[in-house]
């Protein structure tokens, strides 16, 4: 038999490291299927704060406290619990198409509770052969994350916030990294270069899967 597991790339980075902006581009060269945690988890509590008006109070209190609670997570640049973000990556995928599919799933794991709760569920479900990190120093992340705040609406690219979040990502997501690297299974990219230049790598480092 055919074997048509899925196989997931993961995509990790510090903030502002280039980890969206490339998977665009994987995307529209070569069709890709994206799925960014973060941005599953915002459209979520928009969603869930849209829905609030159409449903009955008790599913009403329950939606209302998911959101707040994942809104408050992000804004203090905190890791949701894995339950809520592998089945909003879980529900992406299969609304992309299941099978025969590359996706890339930018922004997870990023922290030992995600990388235990998505081998829970997905383990035996998906390949990864590799989590590609995009290596970048913290001033260039902050000078890129502050210029994107002009336009980005994210509430959580601002000063406060994402000292919080380069915290959790040294201490929580850089073990995360460290953990596949001794698995022979990271794949470290320069992302200190023109967006150009970084994809070249990027596209070396998927060479097999094009
Ligand atoms: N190589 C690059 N050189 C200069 N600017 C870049 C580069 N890559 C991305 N950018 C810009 O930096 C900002 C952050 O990039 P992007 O959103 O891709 O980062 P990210 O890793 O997804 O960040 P986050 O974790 O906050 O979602 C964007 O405004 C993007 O246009
Ligand atoms: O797996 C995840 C991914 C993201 N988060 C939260 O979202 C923000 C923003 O993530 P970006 O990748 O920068 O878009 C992140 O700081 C976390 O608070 C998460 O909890 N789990
Ligand atoms: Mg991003």
């Amino acid at each position: 038999m055919v074997d048509t597991k899925p196989v997931v790339f993961f995509v990790l980075g510090g903030p502002g490291s280039g980890k969206g902006t490339q998977c665009a581009k994987m995307v529209d060269q070569y069709g890709f299927a994206h799925l960014s945690a973060g941005d599953l988890l915002r459209e979520e509590v928009i969603l869930l704060f849209h829905f609030i008006s159409l449903i009955d109070q008790k599913q009403r209190d329950s939606g209302s406290e998911t959101a707040q609670l994942i809104n408050q997570y992000i804004v203090e640049g905190k890791i949701v619990p894995v339950e809520i973000t592998c089945q909003l990556l879980k529900k992406g995928m299969e609304k992309k198409g299941w099978a025969e599919k590359r996706f890339l799933i930018d922004g997870f794991p990023r922290n030992q509770d995600n990388f235990d709760g998505w081998d829970r569920v997905m383990g035996d479900l998906v390949e990864v052969p590799f989590v590609l990190f995009f290596d970048a120093d913290e001033e260039t992340m902050i000078n890129r994350i502050m210029e994107r705040s002009k336009t980005s609406g994210r509430n959580d690219d601002n000063i406060e916030s994402l000292k919080k979040r380069f915290d959790t990502f040294k201490k929580e997501t850089m073990p995360i990294v460290d953990l596949f690297d001794s698995n022979g299974k990271t794949q470290k990219i320069n992302a200190l270069r023109t967006i150009d230049e970084v994809f070249e790598d990027v596209k070396k480092a998927f060479e097999p899967y094009l």
